[in-house]
This record gives structure tokens, C-alpha cells and sequence, in this order.
């Protein structure tokens, strides 16, 4: 079955009122893939002026959502918070959350079923340290954190997988194209022990310093779905890696 190609732009803690417009400006006016999902995800601040004014065939997604419906949880925002702005997706597991803050495979688990029970669109993020893949552990380390998901028994049709390598993000130093196509291969695998269908249907990622250049050889790879930018989807290039793939 062929996946449709998925294209998610992670802007972090970056952008101001003014340069975020820019960018949906930019995105508004150019020319696009069709048959590319594109999401983008500004910081929390800024999900509803970007909602507001980018084209309705792009979604906003946020950076990170709480597990509770609503109440005393300072700083947190709901999932029916996000959907209320008309935002349907939301990152969650980013390894920059999981070791700057501390969220263990549990709670990200358990964020990732409660958003995507509640009808969100969740892009859950997995990937290896440095010294987990020299020391030849990648793919224990990422079995670890999908077996963590499945215990919860999410809507896999609700979760797009994205891997990324933690030395490969921000350091310029993209995985190669078969050090990332045998990741994906492995999550593929590895869905399969849910069902043949998740195995099928579920979106895998790669996210680790991808840029215009970079992303016409990855996109080849039989088991990468798309990418999860960071950087370069600040950049109006952004606008070349959702089209780069043929
Ligand atoms: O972390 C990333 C996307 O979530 C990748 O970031 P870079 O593309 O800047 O390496």
C-alpha cells in the first residue's frame, strides 16, 4: 500500500511574530506536492496566528501536549485546548524533551494515548544516542521506546513514527541513507507485531539534519515516509524538501 509522503517542520524554540509570518507566507504562495501531508509546528505561542493565516491543506501542529483534560497543571496545554484553535497534530517524544526534561518512554507513552484517543494526530519521536549506537544498541534502544507505546494500546492510525538519531540533529551530520533505511526497516518490523496493517500504513520519518540537499536520496529509501525538519524548516528551502519527493 503506498503511504502518502509526510512532511513535518519542528521550529522549536525559534521565531518571532514576524519571521513566523514570513514563512506562512511563503508556504501560502508556493507551489506544493499534493500528494505530500505537510504540518508544521510553531512554538505554542504562535499555533494560532499561524493557524489563522497559513493555507487550510497545511496543518499546525504543536510541540508537546499534556495527558489531562483540563485544571490546575501550570504551563500545560489540553489536547482539547489544541483542537478548539484547530490544531490537529502535536509532536510528541522529542529526544530534546526527553533529556533537557526529563519525559521517560512512560510518560510519553502515555501523553501519546490520551492525544491520540482524544483525536489528535501525534508525531512520535524516537531515535538513539551516540554512545547507545556505537556501543551497537540502536535498535534495543528504539525497541525499548516503541514497546513502551504498545503497552498502551494507542490509535496507530492516529501516529505518524519519526526516527531521529540524536547525534544527527542540529550537528549537520545526517545518518546515511542505509543507516537510516535499515532504522526504518527495523520500526517496520517491528509494527508488524502489532498488525500487518499498522506495519503497512504507519508513516516512519527520519529527522536529523535534513536539508534541500540531503533529502532526494533519503526520500528513495523504501521505508522512509517523509521527514521531520528542524532547522531548514525555517528557511523558505523548506519549501524544496516537501517537494523532493518523486
Ligand atoms: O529535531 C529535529 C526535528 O524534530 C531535527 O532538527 P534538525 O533538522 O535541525 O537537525
Amino acid at each position: 500500500m503506498a503511504r502518502k509522503f509526510f512532511v513535518g517542520g519542528n521550529f522549536k524554540m525559534n521565531g518571532t511574530l514576524s519571521s513566523i509570518k514570513e514563512i506562512v507566507d511563503n508556504l501560502n504562495k508556493s507551489e506544493l506536492d499534493s500528494n505530500v501531508e505537510v504540518v508544521i509546528s510553531p512554538p505554542s505561542l504562535y499555533l494560532l496566528p499561524t493557524r489563522e493565516h497559513l493555507r487550510k491543506e497545511i496543518e499546525v501542529a504543536a510541540q508537546n501536549v499534556y495527558d489531562k483534560p483540563n485544571g490546575a497543571f501550570t504551563g500545560e496545554i489540553s489536547v482539547s485546548q489544541l483542537k478548539d484553535s484547530n490544531i490537529t497534530w502535536t509532536i510528541l517524544g522529542h529526544s530534546e524533551r526527553r533529556t533537557i526534561l526529563g519525559e521517560s518512554d512512560e510518560v510519553v507513552s502515555t501523553k501519546t494515548k490520551y492525544a491520540t484517543d482524544n483525536g489528535l494526530g501525534v508525531i512520535w519521536c524516537c531515535g538513539e544516542s551516540l554512545e547507545e549506537r556505537e556501543a551497537g544498541n540502536t535498535i534495543s534502544v528504539i525497541t525499548k521506546q516503541l514497546d513502551s507505546l504498545k503497552a498502551q494500546n494507542p490509535d496507530w492510525s492516529k501516529i505518524v513514527i519519526a526516527y531521529e538519531p540524536i547525534w544527527a540533529i542540529g550537528t549537520g551530520k545526517v545518518a546515511t541513507t542505509q543507516q537510516a533505511q535499515d532504522v526504518h526497516k527495523a520500526i517496520r518490523d517491528w509494527l508488524k507485531g502489532v498488525s500487518d496493517k499498522v506495519s503497512d500504513e504507519t508513516r516512519v520519518l527520519y529527522g536529523g539534519s535534513v536539508n534541500e540537499s540531503n533529502c532526494g536520496e533519503l526520500s528513495k529509501q523504501p521505508d522512509i515516509d517523509g521527514f521531520l525538519v528542524g532547522g531548514a524548516s525555517l528557511k523558505p528551502a523548506f519549501v524544496k524538501i516537501i517537494n523532493c519527493h518523486q
